[in-house]
């Protein structure tokens, strides 16, 4: 028999969006998160949109304090907003690394992230991702993170992968951003701008690849734009 596809999500309106960031996700932002989103856009305008939405943070910071992870690693910083809202759900002695490519955006998330006191839970290096973690692996090929979060150079996420397989533990999660890539993965082609055909095919392949991985568990979170969990059980 055919699969089902399921007709009872909820998420069917604009106006229902609206509805749950006004109700629980803005009320309950931290004062220094909304700093520095309000800066973010004011620098970046619609660059701005880079950044995780409140709501996915939310959602994250939930899974970090439910798993107790203390050790994590982020590719993709841009001004901090995935990275400050890590920082606060780890405990106090918890340690993220952050990789980012460019610094410049990350010195204007700083003055929040001290306005926090999580600065010194941060180690930002500024590097390719893929060659830091190369280097992270060549120094200490054992796993040491309990969390990764992967949302930089989108075409590069399968390479990132393979390395992050070997460098977080077993148990640990790896979650992949932007998994759902504006809802273009379910669309054909033609209908998609040409200059996002690069990432949805990337993504197609991904999504693939990670639904028949044995080596994790998946969920596929269909929160901002698409988040997928994988849990290293080998
Ligand atoms: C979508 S933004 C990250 C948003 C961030 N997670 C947040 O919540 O604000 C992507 C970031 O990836 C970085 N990036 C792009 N290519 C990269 C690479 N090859 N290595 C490391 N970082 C890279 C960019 O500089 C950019 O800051």
């Amino acid at each position: 028999m055919e699969n089902l596809i399921p007709t009872k999500g909820i998420l069917k309106t604009e106006a229902l969006k609206k509805y749950i960031f006004e109700t629980t996700v803005y009320p309950r932002e931290h004062v220094e998160l909304k700093k520095l989103r309000e800066a973010t856009v004011h620098k970046y305008g619609k660059l701005s949109e880079m950044e995780i939405p409140v709501d996915e943070g939310q959602f994250l910071s939930m899974l970090i304090k439910m798993m107790n992870a203390k050790n994590t690693l982020e590719l993709g910083v841009f001004t901090g907003y995935s990275l400050l809202t890590t920082a606060l759900a780890l405990p106090e002695d918890g340690r993220i690394t952050a990789i980012d490519i460019d610094k410049e955006a990350y010195e204007l998330g700083l003055e929040f992230i001290k306005n926090a006191g999580v600065d010194h839970k941060i180690n930002f290096i500024q590097s390719d991702g893929l060659q830091a973690l190369d280097k992270m692996l060549s120094e200490n090929p054992k796993p040491e993170f309990d969390f990764a979060f992967v949302d930089a150079n989108k075409t590069k996420y399968e390479d990132a992968y393979e390395r992050l397989m070997k460098l977080v533990k077993v148990g640990g999660i790896i979650a992949f951003d932007n998994t759902l890539w504006i809802g273009y993965v379910a669309e054909e082609e033609e209908s998609v701008p040409e200059h996002l055909r690069v990432c949805r095919k990337t993504f197609i392949e991904l999504n693939k690849q990670l639904a028949s991985d044995p080596r994790i568990e998946l969920s596929q979170v269909s929160i901002g734009d698409g988040v997928t969990l994988c849990r290293r059980v080998v």
